[in-house]
């Protein structure tokens, strides 16, 4: 496991991939200009960005179109995976608001699992290991655990508002009426319904703009085999992990998130 390091590149504390990043721009990313009508969608990688995404706007950091971000047409909505500390100034004076997506960290773990099986055609790893790198930080966008405490304990610098995946799964209709009243939106009953019918995973399953389609096979190749939008159950993790592997994982999570005042929902029965 000794070659993590080699395929992923450590920039001011964080991984990045080789392939994706553009080392300029995230060093010189406290500059870049906050408006305030921007909306960022914070997450770390499989908590649901492309859910709140729904519709193809620039990635923050991933930018492979080369989008000129500085011309982005007003309201300017970017999705990002950066941690708390890398993301520009006029974040950090609350110029912008911004929606952090989080959710139950096994099912986050076993998502990510897939997604680097399905679009990474090298990886070789087995759950087991995989769930080693994860729980130490060692794959791409670091420690899940640092991502959300972070953003969590630093919430006083930014204008943000934190939601649940698993709410959103159980209550779309709720969550969407939070956004708007975090965003000062109002949104006519029609509206509101063709917003959630959009975002429903029957619809958005097979949409190859949903699934970044085109970006990933220009990114990683033709033979991806995955799409972003696999199963969206809440519990995966029961399917995956043994007894043993929950176990030591629980204990970690203990340690980790003590005093953390953020819930969270592990099994589809649970309110
Ligand atoms: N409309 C939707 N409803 C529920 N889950 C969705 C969804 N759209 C995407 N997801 C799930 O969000 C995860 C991907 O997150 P991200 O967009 O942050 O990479 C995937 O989880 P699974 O792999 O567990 O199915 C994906 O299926
Ligand atoms: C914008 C395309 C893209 C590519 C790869 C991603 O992976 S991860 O979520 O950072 O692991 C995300 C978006």
């Amino acid at each position: 496991m000794e070659d993590i390091d080699r395929l992923l590149l450590k920039l001011k504390g964080y991984y990045f991939d080789h392939l994706s990043v553009d080392i300029g721009f995230i060093e010189n990313l406290d500059d870049f200009e906050i408006r305030e009508d921007d909306v960022f969608i914070v997450t770390y990688p499989k908590s649901g960005t492309i859910w709140l995404q729904q519709l193809l706007i620039p990635f923050f950091e991933y930018n492979f179109q080369k989008i000129y971000l500085g011309k982005r047409p007003s309201p300017g909505l970017l999705s990002t995976h950066l941690s708390y500390y890398l993301v520009p100034r006029g974040l950090k004076n609350k110029r912008a608001k911004i929606i952090y997506v989080y959710r139950n960290p096994k099912d986050v773990m076993c998502s990510y699992f897939h997604f680097e099986k399905n679009v990474k055609l090298q990886f070789t790893r087995t759950f087991e290991e995989y769930m080693i790198l994860f729980l130490e930080g060692r794959v791409l966008r670091s420690l899940w655990f640092d991502h959300i405490k972070g953003w969590y304990e630093h919430r006083s610098l930014f204008n943000i508002q934190f939601m649940m995946y698993e709410e959103m799964k159980k209550d779309l209709r709720g969550s969407v009426l939070k956004i708007c009243k975090f965003l000062g939106k109002e949104l006519s009953e029609e509206d509101m319904d063709t917003v959630v019918r959009q975002a429903t995973f029957e619809n958005m399953k097979y949409d190859p703009l949903a699934n970044y389609d085109k970006i990933i096979t220009t990114a990683y190749g033709t033979n991806v085999k995955g799409h972003f939008l696999r199963k969206v159950t809440i519990g995966d993790w029961k399917s995956h992990m043994t007894v043993e592997q929950n176990e030591s994982f629980d204990k970690i999570f203990q340690r980790e998130m003590k005093d953390f005042l953020l819930k969270f929902i592990w099994d589809v029965n649970e309110d």
